[in-house]
């Protein structure tokens, strides 16, 4: 069982993928942190965001043993994984990994921009998560401080906005929803409510669908 969950930045969907995932006994795969990781390696080693054949040899021979890193979180890190998300060859080389990643037994959660699109599009649940622009950088400003990194929120909004923008009109495995996918928009719903909201959905799905 595969329940794919995409979306635009900082709507929720790595909460709501981790929740799910421990209500239901599932693994989780946060897929940003593979574009997140592959932009890391590429900036450590002084190496242009633009060098795609350098990228995709990062992504081809990618250690994914540290996605837990703090350093790939921040919104430097989530450009920069929206840069080398856009190469196709990079695209290409994490493809296995997130699909052996969702045979994982008895289930997996994966979330991202394309799970229900192009990586499990047999997927028996696809959630689309949005939230208006403002109400996601509120919350991502309300991360950040909490963690007490300085961050201007007008700031956020534009990152945000200017990640959506490139993320929804690449070339390759565009965000968008999948034809058959559930949209849920979080922006009047607390984290519980969201929660609630999407169980119900996940639940519906699986009953419409059970026996089939
Ligand atoms: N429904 C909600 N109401 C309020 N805050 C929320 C809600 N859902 C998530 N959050 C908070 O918003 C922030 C962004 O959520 P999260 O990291 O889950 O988003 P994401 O879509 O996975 O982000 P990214 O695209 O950067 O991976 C987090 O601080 C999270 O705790
Ligand atoms: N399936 C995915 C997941 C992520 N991306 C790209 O990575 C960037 C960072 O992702 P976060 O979820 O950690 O914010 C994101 O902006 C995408 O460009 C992707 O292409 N496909």
């Amino acid at each position: 069982m595969i329940i794919a969950i995409d979306g635009p930045a900082a709507s929720g969907k790595g909460t709501l993928g981790k929740r799910l995932a421990e209500h239901f006994g599932f693994a989780h795969l946060d897929t940003g942190l593979l574009y997140r990781a592959v932009a890391r390696v590429l900036l450590d080693r002084n190496v242009p965001l633009e060098d795609r054949e350098a990228a995709a040899e990062v992504a081809r021979t990618l250690d994914v043993s540290h996605l837990d890193d703090s350093r790939l979180r921040g919104a430097a890190m989530g450009e920069a994984a929206s840069m080398v998300s856009a190469y196709q060859p990079v695209r290409d080389a994490l493809l296995a990994f997130q699909r052996q990643f969702g045979t994982r037994a008895p289930g997996a959660v994966l979330d991202g921009r394309d799970i229900g699109t192009v990586v499990c599009p047999d997927a028996e649940v696809k959630l689309f998560i949005t939230a208006a622009p403002e109400e996601r950088a509120r919350r991502r400003h309300l991360e950040l401080q909490s963690r007490g990194e300085q961050a201007e929120y007008e700031a956020i909004l534009a990152d945000i906005r200017r990640r959506d923008e490139r993320d929804m009109n690449r070339s390759t495995a565009p965000l968008k929803p999948a034809e058959d996918a559930l949209t849920l928009d979080t922006t009047h719903l607390d984290a519980d409510a969201a929660f609630r909201a999407a169980l119900d959905l996940v639940e519906r799905k699986r009953s419409s669908t059970a026996g089939r």
